[in-house]
Parts: structure tokens; C-alpha cells; sequence
């Protein structure tokens, strides 16, 4: 038997119309996310795995009705791996096409995931020496519901997509905020001429002053909206169009656009330019977890976990060593601490945990007053670290690629593991 505070009786009529479930917690009503919880069809069970809580969902739309018709029945079956246990593969899904898509490829082969496509119309596929996972190629809004969702662990988009897209901040966990690619904003385009509007305060005063709404078209309705209310701005009439939105004041239905602008090419060849505080989030793209299956306690929640923290380890060593590059060069010196000291004097030389230092044994065994050293430096630092290497006497300085760099643990995967309550 499942103990009575850790049951959740949601009473509504129809699970999967409604759109703000009221449960019931114990006697009390509490908060809840519709998209923590999973249907189970069948059984009409769903779950909400973050802590360890099982959900039964009823028609009856009277609690202690539904409470007592429990009684006496087991409900120890009623678990998570019934729920999950139709699928045994790990998912990924990442963006299906352009660019974003070809560099998540690039980010997970060079993370050490070379996922096997063959042709353009492919939309799942399998990953070289990981048989336990399978990708799924998707556009970025459907990454979004899907992770949500729970059928999909893992997913690639840009933050943009996340803010839109996702019901509430808790349906998705974010696992690294910042991959360092697809980056742009999505900020105010408005007409070159509108020279009286330098910023969002002029806007909001110049939408008052009209008599018609002001005419927004935007990809980002949700996003915009909260925008423009923190903005003061009312009156407006938010439109939509699926692309070349830059277009849309040239050609007479709309008054300015809301979009995604990464170098400002676009508006300006459009007549537009951006204006002082309109700029509505600044996005890159991002890794997201599903709290669903990744918060649950059974042997597939462990397996996605274990995958999750190995992909995102990967991803993070691969992309701090990309910043590095590791130097190896000979120094004299009375004492290895005396060269770690020189090293030491110099900002650059720093390394990451200092240097490693080491004698030079020449052929004949004596102590030639000479060391090894090796240390990593910023790729941005080299020339400045090759410079601060020879004030100190450094010579036959190698420089060379670092693959991977991985630290002691890994700070955003604590952060998935608390917010998750497991182990
Ligand atoms: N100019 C840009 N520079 C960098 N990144 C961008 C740029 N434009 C868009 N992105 C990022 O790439 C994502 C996908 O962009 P894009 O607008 O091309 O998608 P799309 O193919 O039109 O998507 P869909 O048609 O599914 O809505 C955006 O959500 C954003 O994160
Ligand atoms: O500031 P820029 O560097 O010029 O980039 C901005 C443009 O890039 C994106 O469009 P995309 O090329 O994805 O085409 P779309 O409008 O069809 O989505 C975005 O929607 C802008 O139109």
C-alpha cells in the first residue's frame, strides 16, 4: 500500500482537457503542473516523479468519494517502471534542420556521440558505441513538448524556443544554459523612420497616443505578451507569420516585428532597426532534461540519469577545452619549487591548477638544472603565456590541442541531482 500523504487525489472531469488540474493533497488543495504528470490511458494513473509522489487521477469530481473507493486496494502496482516500461531506449532529440542542426551533430561528435545518419529524411537514428540510445530529430518547439512530455529524456533548442514553448519554469530542467551556438535575441524591430521612438518608454507612449492598436508581428506570442506587459504597453494587436517576419511593416500589415536578430543584417535590409531597451531575451542554445523520466527511481530513471550526467560531463569537458591549449616547455631553475615560484609570477601561467613540473634527466644521469613543464593556458592568453614563459627562461615551448577537460565534479549536474531529490 502506497501511504495516504503520498497519494495525490486530482479531481476533474477529463484529465487530459484540462488545462490547470486542482488537486487535492491530503485534505488540501495545492499547486500543480499539468505537465509533471504522466497519463497512464489505461489505468489512469499518472505520476509525478520529482517527489516520489504517485498521482491518481479520477473522473469523480468529489474527493472523499474517490479516497474511499481506494480503500482496501492495493496500490503497490501502481508504479513507475508500469508507466515507463514500454520504452528501454534512452531519447535525444535535437533540431532536425539548419544550422542549428548540423552544429548539435558537430557538438555531440565531437563530445564523443557520432550519431548515424544516412539521409536528410531520417528522423530517428542510432549513436556509434552508445546502442542504449536513439535519436530523434524534431523541430525545436516539438523538443520542447516532447521533453515535457517525458517521451523524449534529453533535448537541444534554443533558449528562445524553451521561454515560448514550455507550460511553467518546472516542466523542463534546464542542464546547461549555454552551449555557445545559435546565439541571438529577440528584440523590437521598428520602421527606420520612426525617429520620435529611441526606446520601449517612447513606444509604450506613442501606442497610448493612437487611436488604432499598434499592429506586432511575432513567431513568439506567450513571450512577447509578458514583454509587452512589463513594458506598459496596451495597446497593440499581436499578429503572427512563420518566417521573413522583417517583411511584414514593408508590406503594410504590420506596424513593427518582434524577432530573432543575431548580427542585425536582416532588419536593416528590411528598413528596420532596434531600439534602446527592446530587447526581450537573449538566447543560445540550451540542454534540457525531462523532470518525468529523469527524476525516476526505478532502473530506467538510473539508466537515463547515468547517460544525462555522462553527455552533459562530455559536453562540458569538450567545450572548456576548446578555450585551452596545453603548453609544454623547458625551464632551469635550483628546484622544481623554484621553477612552480617563476611560474607562478606570471598571470597567464597560472594554468588551471597550477603547473606540473618535472626534471629533465639527460642521457648521462647527472642534474642538468633543467625542467619540464607543463601548463594549460587560455587559447585567447597563448601568445601573452609564450611571452611571460620566455621572461623566465622558458625554451622549446610546444603547444598543443587539449580534448577534453574535466573538472573535479560537475556543478550543473549537482544542481539537476538537488533539484530532483535523487541520488
Ligand atoms: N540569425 C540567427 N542566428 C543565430 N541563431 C538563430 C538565428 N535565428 C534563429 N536562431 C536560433 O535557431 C533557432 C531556430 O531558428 P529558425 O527561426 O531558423 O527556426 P525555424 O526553422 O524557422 O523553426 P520552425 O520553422 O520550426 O519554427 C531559433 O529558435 C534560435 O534559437
Ligand atoms: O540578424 P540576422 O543575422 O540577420 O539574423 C536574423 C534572422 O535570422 C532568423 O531568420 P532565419 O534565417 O532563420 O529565417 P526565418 O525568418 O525564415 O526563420 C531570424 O528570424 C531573422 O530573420
Amino acid at each position: 500500500m502506497i501511504p495516504n500523504e503520498r497519494l495525490l487525489f486530482v479531481s476533474f472531469s477529463n484529465f487530459r482537457r484540462e488545462k490547470h488540474p486542482s488537486l487535492i493533497f491530503g485534505n488540501h488543495l495545492r499547486p500543480f503542473s499539468k505537465s509533471l504528470l504522466c497519463c497512464n490511458k489505461k489505468r489512469n494513473v499518472v505520476l509525478f516523479p520529482q517527489k516520489r509522489e504517485s498521482v491518481v487521477c479520477t473522473q469523480s469530481s468529489d474527493p472523499a468519494e474517490f479516497k474511499s473507493s481506494l480503500e482496501g486496494n492495493s496500490l503497490t502496482e501502481l508504479n513507475e517502471s508500469s508507466l515507463y516500461s514500454s520504452r528501454s531506449k534512452i531519447r535525444i532529440a535535437i533540431p532536425s534542420k539548419g544550422d542549428i542542426g548540423e552544429d548539435t551533430r558537430t557538438l555531440l561528435k565531437e563530445s564523443g556521440l557520432e550519431i548515424r545518419l544516412h539521409n536528410p529524411r531520417q528522423y530517428s537514428a542510432a549513436v556509434r558505441d552508445f546502442p542504449q540510445v536513439e535519436v530523434w530529430l524534431q523541430r525545436p518547439a516539438d523538443i520542447v513538448r516532447r521533453v515535457q512530455e517525458g517521451q523524449v529524456d534529453i533535448g537541444f533548442v534554443g533558449y528562445d524556443v524553451l521561454v515560448e514553448y514550455q507550460d511553467n519554469p518546472n516542466s523542463t530542467l534546464l542542464i546547461h544554459e549555454s552551449l555557445g551556438y545559435g546565439s541571438c535575441k529577440l528584440g523590437v524591430g521598428i520602421p527606420l523612420n520612426w525617429a520620435h521612438v529611441t526606446n520601449m518608454t517612447e513606444l509604450a507612449k506613442f501606442s497610448e497616443e493612437r487611436s488604432t492598436p499598434l499592429l506586432i508581428t511575432t513567431k513568439y506570442p506567450k513571450t512577447v505578451t509578458n514583454f509587452l506587459r512589463e513594458k506598459g504597453i496596451r495597446n497593440y494587436r499581436l499578429l503572427h507569420m512563420d518566417g521573413a517576419l522583417e517583411a511584414a511593416t514593408q508590406m503594410g500589415c504590420s506596424d513593427l516585428i518582434i524577432d530573432l536578430i543575431s548580427s542585425g543584417t536582416t532588419l536593416r535590409e528590411n528598413l528596420l532597426k532596434e531600439i534602446s531597451e527592446g530587447t526581450v531575451l537573449e538566447s543560445d542554445m540550451i540542454m534540457i532534461g525531462s523532470p518525468l523520466t529523469l527524476g525516476l527511481h526505478n532502473s530506467f530513471g538510473k539508466q537515463v540519469r547515468a547517460f544525462a550526467r555522462e553527455l552533459l560531463e562530455r559536453i562540458e569537458s569538450h567545450l572548456a577545452a576548446k578555450e585551452h591549449f596545453s603548453i609544454i616547455a623547458n625551464i632551469k631553475g635550483s628546484s622544481p619549487g623554484d621553477v612552480a615560484r617563476k611560474i607562478g609570477t606570471q598571470m597567464d601561467l597560472k594554468g588551471m591548477d597550477g603547473p606540473t613540473v618535472s626534471p629533465v634527466i639527460p642521457p648521462r644521469g647527472f642534474d642538468s638544472g633543467m625542467y619540464a613543464i607543463g601548463v594549460v593556458v587560455k587559447k585567447n592568453r597563448l601568445y601573452k603565456a609564450i611571452e611571460q614563459l620566455r621572461s623566465i627562461g622558458g625554451s622549446g615551448v610546444c603547444v598543443l590541442p587539449v580534448s577534453y577537460v574535466f573538472e573535479r565534479n560537475s556543478v550543473r549536474w549537482e544542481k539537476v541531482v538537488n533539484t530532483l531529490g535523487v541520488d
